[in-house]
């Protein structure tokens, strides 16, 4: 190994031979591995993720990496008939839906259908250093958001994107990872039965397969490893990530918080949802060890249109779907379970007559039950991001031969990681109630090994010194965004209005945020390994003297970034709540047999990223369902 691996350090370049050469000393390596099979067909190639120019060592990788099988989409390779009956049709894949399907199919004479309108999750989402990569691509539905006069001014168009997988594992195919729960205040505030902080534990370790319980990073009682979902920290970090976190602790912060045990005040390194330097979707981490469960049936490329209510009885009796351009009808016997994510849940309740009724009317859908609720109360955190550098630090790249070995050979190495992604900070701003909750979230981008050109270890990724991102972001907004349909079309995307900064103490909170990130690069231990704000004015913002306030509201205004935690579109509430879409069992009001469970359910935005907090409620609401169904059951497995 060491001498292949200095072989191909010292000849790698572009040159078609030497690539040839190189191709052929790691393709020797490989062999001396086990045997792998290839994976089933991919919705997009890597190559096609990164710049022209690298598509001949992207694709050299690609090849690579779908030798190991444990990198694959395995769900892939199994497609489901068409069924014209089944207990449950669950509509879309993600962090709920792999979910609740593999649960639910836990009870053997129960068959349940899911329809994903995405294919197989493409190989290299499963290397957590290919993060990036896939925003943008043909496994991201690209929604963006309508324009607003006062935000994403710099935006093309003024709109701002936003991210959603399609794809078997849906946006758990695409997100960072990061493993977090939010802080009591959160749920408790909720005010719903069954929903306290104290009493979701339970679903939230019903899904976890803590891997380092007893380490610092975990505080006792809080953590379980017995789920299906892995959670530890990254294999790697680069160095600068410990300088952010020694940086941190000199201005007074805590180090090493446990963001399952809720979340405080501190920084830390996030435990995340991979399995040693593999990503976890749900898909990958529910259903791919169930796929070979008789009652479970997946059907992916599956696009549901529309639930088929029946007017009278006021009740879900099926789905229209739609595959390869031919539509078809599945009837239920018990539910129809949407967990087709903030935007497309409330999409398709609106496309099936339940929503606003005047809404409805206009584009001319049968009102069948008047929920004004459904679409709006759209909630995210929104965040600006901060360019800093690190002086003289040539940015050379990191995704390099070695690096491709390191990751091959043992999952371990830059590839195995975010970068500085990993690393997250909570902090109370100066003007807030102190009340449990942080104010501000601070995120972290670069150091990531993404793309390369040729795999030389001296190539410059990037010119003009290394770069890295601080992303301050806030937590607590009161802006409420709405959603509406643009036609009666499913495959038109949904009109998406973000109303960010709705709320006057937003934009200042967030200069607040700029601030803080700007001390922290100005600490000692930062300063030291030449850390500095990058200087370069915003092109749209050079009538301000840079670094006034009101230059930092300028930049606040034009690269204003809306955090991708888009909830509460179709909320949870209790019967005195006249938008409430759902009760407290997730079932969409004066509607029997039809529930949503997925990120619009949950009513008001936690403190945190938010798959975790989706993936509770979707075990929470599976074992709702296992109750009603089953009555004299009370806890199966
Ligand atoms: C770039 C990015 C980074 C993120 N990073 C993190 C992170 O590090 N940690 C964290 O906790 N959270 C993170 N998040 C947020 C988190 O991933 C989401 O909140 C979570 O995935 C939402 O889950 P969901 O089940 O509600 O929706 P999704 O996971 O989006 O699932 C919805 C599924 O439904 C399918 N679908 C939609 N419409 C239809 C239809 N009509 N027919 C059939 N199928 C349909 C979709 O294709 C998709 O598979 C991130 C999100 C993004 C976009």
């Amino acid at each position: 190994v060491p001498r292949v691996s200095n072989e191909i350090n010292e000849n790698f370049n572009t040159d078609d031979e030497v690539l040839r050469k190189n191709e052929k000393l790691l393709t020797d390596l490989l062999d001396s591995m086990e045997p792998t099979a290839t994976t089933a067909d991919e919705a997009g190639s890597l190559a096609s993720t990164c710049p022209r120019e690298s598509e001949k060592f992207m694709t050299f990788l690609e090849d690579i990496l779908k030798c190991r099988d444990d990198l694959g989409d395995r769900l892939g390779t199994i497609v489901s008939n068409h069924l014209d009956e089944v207990d449950f049709v669950v509509v879309g894949s993600g962090n709920a839906g792999s979910v609740v399907a593999a649960r639910l199919s836990e009870i053997p004479n129960w068959k349940v259908l899911l329809l994903e309108a995405g294919g197989p999750a493409p190989t290299a989402t499963a290397v957590p250093g290919m993060y990036f990569n896939y925003q943008n691509s043909s496994i991201d539905w690209s929604f963006r958001l309508e324009p607003q006069s006062n935000a994403f001014l710099g935006q093309p168009n003024g709109c701002a994107q936003c991210p959603r997988g399609k794809v078997l594992g849906g946006t758990s195919v695409l997100n960072g990872m990061m493993y977090m729960r939010g802080c009591a205040k959160d749920y408790d505030g909720w005010r719903l039965p069954g929903w306290s902080w104290e009493e979701v534990q339970e679903f939230f370790q019903r899904s976890e397969n803590n891997k380092e319980v007893g380490s610092c990073i975990v505080e006792p009682g809080h953590h379980a490893t017995g789920g299906p979902l892995p959670v530890e920290r990254f294999p790697h970090q680069p160095k600068l990530v410990w300088d952010i976190l020694a940086a941190a602790k000199s201005l007074g912060f805590s180090i090493g918080e446990d963001l399952g045990a809720g979340v405080k005040p501190g920084f830390t390194l996030a435990q995340t949802m991979q399995n040693h330097g593999i990503r976890m979707s749900a898909a990958k981490a529910f259903l791919e060890p169930v796929m070979g469960r008789k009652n479970l049936h997946i059907i992916p490329n599956a696009m549901v249109l529309k639930v088929i209510v029946d007017p009278k009885l006021k009740k879900a009796v099926g789905v229209v779907y739609e595959r390869h351009g031919v539509t078809r009808v599945t009837k239920v016997r018990k539910e129809v379970i949407l967990c087709a994510g903030s935007v497309q849940s409330p999409q398709l309740l609106m496309l099936s007559g339940i929503g606003p009724k005047d809404h409805l009317k206009d584009l001319g859908i049968p009102v069948i039950k008047d929920i004004p609720g459904v679409g709006t109360n759209l909630q995210n955190h929104v965040s600006v991001s901060v360019n800093f550098k690190v002086a003289d630090e040539p940015a050379t790249n990191l995704l390099d031969v070695d690096a491709v070995k390191e990751y091959i050979l043992g999952r371990r190495g830059p590839m195995s990681s975010t970068g500085l992604c990993q690393v997250t900070g909570f902090s109370y701003s100066t003007t807030g109630v102190r009340d449990g909750r942080p104010h501000i979230q601070f995120f972290f981008a670069g150091y990531n090994a993404n793309n390369s050109r040729t795999g030389d270890p001296d190539e410059i990724a990037y010119p003009g010194g290394r770069r890295f991102n601080i992303v301050p972001t806030l937590l607590r907004t009161r802006s409420r965004g709405v959603l509406r349909l643009r036609s009666k079309n499913a495959h038109q995307a949904p009109k998406i209005y973000g109303n960010y900064f709705q709320d006057a103490n937003d934009i200042p909170r967030l200069r607040e945020g700029i601030r803080m990130a700007i001390s922290l690069a100005e600490t000692e231990p930062l300063k030291r390994v030449g850390v500095e704000l990058d200087r370069t004015p915003d092109e749209n913002c050079l009538h301000h003297q840079f670094d006034s306030d009101d230059y930092w509201d300028c930049v606040i205004r034009q690269r204003t970034n809306p955090e991708n935690h888009q909830c509460g579109t179709c909320a949870m509430g209790t019967s005195a709540n006249p938008m409430a879409v759902l009760d407290h069992k997730l079932r969409v009001r004066g509607i029997r047999r039809l529930r949503v469970i997925d990120a619009s359910s949950i009513p008001d935005i936690v403190s945190c990223n938010m798959a975790a907090p989706v993936m509770m409620v979707a075990e929470k609401g599976a074992q709702i369902i296992k109750e009603y169904w089953q009555p004299d059951k009370r806890s199966i497995c």
